[in-house]
């Protein structure tokens, strides 16, 4: 778990997400002028039909679209999942523990190659018996982050299975592997070769990182940033019916709405609460620009 040192400070639930389930699978890209012909989101995410029948989202990509891109970080419990998003979205790392208890996200915003990129860091439970929730989770993921620790065996061993678990849900995405506190080195119980082994074998970017030490973490998610956005590029080139589709790759979102009474399932679609189990604040500018706590 994240562990925010304020975690508790307000009752649990003020702020509630409340996504549709299809909204999950969208790409999400976000309008960036209020005179962009899309219109206002009445909710936090738009379906997709609402961007259909609009002007060229083509031409909209290159100049007024903000991409947002969905990555998952999997692996077992206590690799350092939320240690790793919360020292990218908010530059610190804490020697606490806490699990995390099915979900959590952060964000960030970034540039790639003049590019603005959102990020939305979804931090998934590690363990088992989280498995129901996060599955659902992972649908609409545009990258995904699988994670395991060079003091734990286990984790290692467990990467296929979590690759497999995210693959059913979303199919082939920008995924990297990543061994994390390679500052533990000396107590390492997974050979070099091994873990290189692996990476090949599933053919994914290999990454090693120690988030206490802030070592190669931004590396991971620039990596993935730059993947998603060539694929995005390609794909839009090939098909820009795609863009216009009905087939829930793009969506709207808007985060500057954040009105919970618009958020509800009287239009008779599945809705999933999501509920921080932490405290989150509104958006606001921090020291590390561009980060923002949901
Ligand atoms: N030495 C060292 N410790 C780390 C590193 N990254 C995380 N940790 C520690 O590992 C422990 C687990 O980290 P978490 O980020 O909570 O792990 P998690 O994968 O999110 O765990 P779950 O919520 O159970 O899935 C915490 O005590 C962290 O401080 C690292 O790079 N080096």
């Amino acid at each position: 778990m994240m562990g925010l040192p304020q975690a508790n400070n307000k009752p649990e639930g003020q702020l509630m997400i409340v996504l549709r389930s299809s909204d999950v699978e969208s790409v999400l890209i976000q309008a960036k002028s209020l005179s962009d012909p899309v219109p206002a989101p009445k909710s936090n995410v738009e379906l997709p039909e609402r961007v259909l029948g609009k002007p060229s989202k083509t031409a909209m990509l290159e100049e007024d679209m903000e991409v947002a891109i969905k990555v998952v970080v999997v692996g077992n419990g206590a690799v350092g999942k939320s240690s790793m998003i919360q020292r990218y979205c908010k530059g610190i790392f804490t020697k606490d523990y806490k699990k995390t208890i099915g979900v959590d996200f952060l964000e960030r915003q970034i540039l790639v190659n003049d590019e603005d990129v959102r990020l939305m860091l979804w931090d998934t439970a590690g363990q088992e018996e989280f498995d129901a929730i996060t599955k659902a989770y992972y649908r609409g993921a545009q990258a995904c982050v699988l994670v395991f620790s060079t003091t734990d065996r286990d984790s290692f061993e467990a990467i296929s299975s979590w690759w497999q678990k995210v693959e059913v849900e979303v199919g082939d995405i920008p995924t990297v592997l990543v061994q994390n506190k390679i500052d533990l080195l000396d107590e390492t119980v997974i050979k070099n070769e091994e873990a290189e082994g692996l990476a090949k074998k599933l053919k994914l970017r290999f990454y090693r990182t120690s988030v206490k030490e802030d070592l190669n973490v931004n590396e991971v998610f620039k990596y993935l940033a730059d993947k998603y956005l060539q694929r995005l590029k390609r794909q839009t080139a090939e098909e820009p019916e795609l863009v216009h589709s009905t087939s829930n790759k793009i969506g709207v979102f808007n985060t500057t709405s954040s009105n919970p009474s618009s958020q509800n399932s009287s239009n008779g679609r599945e809705v999933i609460s999501l509920r921080p189990n932490k405290q989150r604040t509104k958006k606001s500018k921090n020291p590390f620009g561009g980060c923002v706590v949901l």
